[in-house]
C-alpha cells in the first residue's frame, strides 16, 4: 500500500512542484532587486527607498486593498466558480460509476456504461480547465488594474518623491509594479481557487469515500511512464511560453526604468496621459503572455488526468480478460480516486495559504506607492492661459529642499522680459537647475520676508510670475505647455546615470547630484525620430510637416534623411543609436516643434567636433530668436549670445558685465562653471 501511495502521488507532486517552482522563480528573482532595500535599511542611508511595513497591521488589510479590483472582475470569477461546480459534480458521478463498473465487471456492462463515464470524465476535465482559466483571467485582470492605478499615481507624485535623500529609486518602483505585482496575481488566484472549488471538492470527496483498496501498485507503475512522456512534452511547451512571458515582463520593466528617471521631462511636457497609454500597452501584452502561461499550466494536470483515466479503463478491461471476473475492481478504483481527489484540494488549500502569505507584502508595497498627500496643490480657480508673451519675474525667491537643508536660493530677484535671452552661469551646485525647476513649478518656493520692492508693488511673498500671473494661479498643464525644457547633453547623462548604482550605496550627496543631473538631461525615449521630435503630440497626432520644419531649422533634417527609415527610424533606448551632436540637434528640433513661449535651455557640456558644434550653435541661435530663453550656459560663445548674463552662486544672483567676462582670465571663467 505504501508503494502504491507514493507512486500515485508522483503525478500530483510533479504538478504541484512545477507550480511551486514557478513561485520559487519569483522568490529567486526577489532577493537581488530587493538587496539594496535591505542593505539601506541597515545603514544610515535607510530612507533612500525604504517603505517599511508596520508589523501591527491587521491581516485583512491587504485583502481590503485588493478587494475592489478583484470584485470588478466578478464575471470571470462567477464563471470559474460555476465551472468548479460542474467539475465537482462530474467527479461525484465518476467515482460511484467506476466503483459500480468495477464491482460488476463484464464486457457488456463496460460497453453500456463506459460512454456515460467518458462523458463525465470529459466534462470534469473541460470544466476544471475553464475554472482555472477564468480564475486566472480574473486574478491577472485585477492585477492589471492595480498596476495601471499604481503607475498613474506614481506619475502624479511630486518630483521630491523621486529625488533627494528620501527619494524612492525608479528600480524599486519598477520592481514593485512588475515582479511583485505577479506575486499579487498568484495570491489572488490562490484565494479564488480555494474559496469555492477546493472546499466544494473536499466536501464532495468526503461523502464519496466508501471503500479503500490497497492493491494498486502495478497500475501506478504502468501509468507513470506515459504520464512522464506527456509531462515532458507539455513541459517543453510551457518552457517556451514562459520564456515569452519573461520577455514581456522584461520589456515592461525596461520601459519603467527608462521613463521614471525622466519623470521631470514627462511632467514638464504634460505627458502623464501619454505615458500612461504606453504603459497600458506594454502591461496588456504582459497580461496576454502571462495568461497563456497560466492556461498552459492549467492544461497539464488535466491532460495527465485524462491519461490516468484512460489507462484505468484499459487496465480494467485487461484485468477482466485475464482474471475472468475474479479481480476486485471496486476496491481498486475507489482507492485511487478517493486518494487522488482528496489530496488535491487539501494541497490546494495549503498552497493558497502560502501564496497569499507571499503576496501580502507585495500588495502592501504596491499600495504604498499610491498613498500620498500632494504639496503642489492646483487651485480650483487656477487659470488656463491660451497664449503668453513670455515675461518672467522671480520675486524674492528663497528655496531649500528640506527643512534641515541649507538654502539653495536666497531671496533671489530676476526679471526676464518677453523675447529676451538671459544666460545663467555659476559653479556646480550653485542652484541653476533648481531655479529652472521652480519655473516649471516642480517645487514651490519658500515664502520669504517681503522685500521693500514687493511691498511697493503689492505682490505676494516669494512668487514667480509669468505674464504677471503667479504660477501658483496657473493650471499646471497650461504652465508646462508654455514653459518648455530643452536639454541637449544626453550623452553625458548616460555616463552620469551609469554611476548611480555604485555611488548610491556610498555617498549621499554625489548620488543626488548625479540623479538630478541625469533627470534633467535624459530626455530621448526609445521610439522613432518623428515621435521624439513630436513628443508633445504623441497622444493626439504628430504633425509631420511641423516635425520636418523643426528638424530643418535645427540642422537635423540632413542626418535624419540618411537614417534607414528617415523620420520613422527607431533611435534605440534613450536615443543610443545617435551621436552626441545628433541627439543635441534632435532635442533642439523638439523644442522648436513644441513652440513654447518660454524656454529653459540646459546647454550641453560635452565637447563636439567643430562642424557639429557649428551646426548645433546655429540651431541654438535660431531657437533663441523667437522665445524668452533662460539658458543654463556652459560655453562662453553661448553666454555671448545672451543679452544679459547672471552668475548664480551660493543662492545669490549677480549680474555680470559681458565685456568684463570676455576679458576674464581662464581660472575665473572655470570657477563660473564655463567649459573653456
Ligand atoms: N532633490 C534634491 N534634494 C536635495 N538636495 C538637492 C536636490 N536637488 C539639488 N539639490 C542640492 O541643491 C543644490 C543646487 O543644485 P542644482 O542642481 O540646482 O545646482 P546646479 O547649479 O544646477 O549645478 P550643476 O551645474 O552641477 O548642474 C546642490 O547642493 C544640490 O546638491
Amino acid at each position: 500500500m505504501s508503494l502504491s501511495l507514493s507512486l500515485h502521488l508522483t503525478p500530483l507532486s510533479l504538478h504541484h512542484s512545477s507550480s511551486s517552482s514557478s513561485s520559487s522563480t519569483f522568490k529567486l528573482k526577489n532577493p537581488s532587486p530587493r538587496l539594496p532595500f535591505h542593505f539601506h535599511s541597515k545603514t544610515s542611508l535607510e530612507p533612500l527607498n525604504a517603505t517599511k511595513l508596520p508589523s501591527h497591521l491587521p491581516s485583512f488589510k491587504p485583502l481590503s486593498l485588493i478587494k475592489p479590483y478583484v470584485q470588478s472582475h466578478y464575471k470571470p470569477i462567477i464563471a470559474g466558480w460555476l465551472c468548479s461546480v460542474v467539475s465537482v459534480f462530474s467527479l461525484s458521478k465518476i467515482i460511484p460509476k467506476i466503483a459500480t463498473l468495477s464491482s460488476n465487471l463484464c464486457v457488456n456492462k463496460l460497453k453500456s456504461d463506459g460512454w456515460i463515464l467518458g462523458v463525465f470524465v470529459l466534462a470534469r476535465l473541460v470544466a476544471t480547465y475553464w475554472q482555472q482559466a477564468f480564475l486566472w483571467d480574473a486574478a491577472l485582470g485585477a492585477v492589471y488594474d492595480v498596476r495601471v492605478t499604481v503607475f498613474e499615481k506614481v506619475l502624479q507624485r511630486e518630483l521630491s518623491f523621486f529625488e533627494g535623500v528620501s527619494g524612492v529609486s525608479s528600480g524599486d518602483i519598477a520592481f514593485r509594479i512588475t515582479a511583485e505585482a505577479n506575486d499579487v496575481a498568484d495570491a489572488v488566484y490562490a484565494l479564488l481557487n480555494t474559496i469555492v472549488p477546493s472546499v466544494l471538492q473536499l466536501s464532495a470527496m468526503a461523502t464519496q469515500m466508501l471503500v479503500i483498496s490497497p492493491v494498486l501498485s502495478l497500475i501506478s507503475a504502468l501509468v507513470i511512464p506515459s504520464m512522464a512522456l506527456v509531462i515532458a512534452y507539455l513541459g517543453e511547451r510551457l518552457r517556451k511560453i514562459s520564456k515569452q512571458s519573461h520577455l514581456s515582463i522584461a520589456s515592461l520593466s525596461a520601459y519603467l526604468n527608462e521613463v521614471l528617471p525622466a519623470i521631470l521631462f514627462v511632467k514638464a511636457n504634460n505627458a502623464e496621459m501619454c505615458e500612461s497609454a504606453r504603459f497600458r500597452r506594454l502591461a496588456h501584452s504582459d497580461l496576454c503572455e502571462l495568461l497563456k502561461k497560466r492556461k498552459m499550466k492549467a492544461l497539464i494536470p488535466q491532460t495527465v488526468q485524462l491519461i490516468y483515466f484512460g489507462a484505468l479503463f484499459i487496465l480494467c478491461g485487461g484485468s477482466l480478460l485475464v482474471s475472468g471476473g475474479s479481480f476486485d475492481g471496486c476496491s481498486l478504483v475507489s482507492f485511487i480516486t478517493s486518494l487522488v481527489f482528496m489530496i488535491e484540494p487539501i494541497q490546494g488549500v495549503g498552497k493558497a495559504y502560502n501564496e497569499f502569505k507571499q503576496g501580502e507584502p507585495a500588495i502592501e508595497r504596491l499600495f504604498d506607492l499610491t498613498k500620498f498627500k500632494s504639496k503642489m496643490i492646483e487651485k480650483p480657480d487656477a487659470v488656463s492661459l491660451d497664449h503668453i508673451n513670455g515675461d518672467v519675474k522671480f520675486c524674492n525667491i528663497s528655496f531649500k529642499y528640506a527643512d534641515n537643508m541649507p538654502l539653495v536660493l536666497d531671496q533671489l530677484n530676476l526679471h526676464i522680459r518677453a523675447g529676451e535671452t538671459v544666460a545663467l552661469i555659476g559653479p556646480s551646485g550653485g542652484g541653476k537647475s533648481t531655479l529652472a525647476k521652480l519655473l516649471l513649478r516642480l517645487y514651490d518656493p519658500l515664502s520669504g520676508e517681503p522685500s521693500e520692492q514687493l511691498i511697493f508693488f503689492m505682490l505676494p511673498r516669494g512668487c514667480i510670475l509669468v505674464d504677471d500671473h503667479d504660477v501658483q494661479n496657473i493650471r499646471l498643464d497650461s504652465l508646462r505647455r508654455h514653459v518648455g525644457l530643452v536639454s541637449q547633453d544626453i550623452s553625458s547623462a548616460k555616463k552620469l546615470i551609469s554611476y548611480n548604482g555604485n555611488l548610491s550605496a556610498c555617498f549621499v550627496v554625489p548620488y543626488q547630484k548625479f540623479r538630478i543631473k541625469g533627470t534633467f538631461l535624459l530626455t530621448l525615449f526609445s521610439g522613432t525620430v518623428a515621435e521624439n521630435i513630436g513628443y508633445r503630440d504623441l497622444m493626439t497626432k504628430i504633425d509631420m510637416e511641423r516635425v520636418e520644419h523643426a528638424a530643418r531649422t535645427a540642422n537635423a533634417d540632413e542626418f535624419i534623411r540618411t537614417l534607414p527609415q528617415g523620420y520613422n527610424t527607431h533611435i534605440g533606448p534613450r536615443g543610443s543609436s545617435l551621436s552626441g551632436g545628433q541627439r543635441q540637434r534632435l532635442a533642439i528640433a523638439r523644442a522648436l516643434y513644441q513652440n513654447s513661449s518660454v524656454l529653459i535651455l540646459d546647454e550641453a557640456t560635452s565637447a563636439l567636433d567643430s562642424r557639429c558644434e557649428l551646426l548645433v550653435r546655429q540651431a541654438v541661435d535660431r531657437l533663441l530668436g523667437h522665445h524668452t530663453v533662460l539658458v543654463i550656459a556652459h560655453h562662453l560663445e553661448t553666454v555671448m549670445m545672451a543679452k544679459r548674463v547672471f552668475l548664480l552662486d551660493n543662492g545669490k544672483l549677480e549680474e555680470l558685465n559681458r565685456s568684463t567676462l570676455l576679458g576674464s582670465n581662464h581660472d575665473s571663467l572655470v570657477s563660473a562653471g564655463l567649459v573653456i
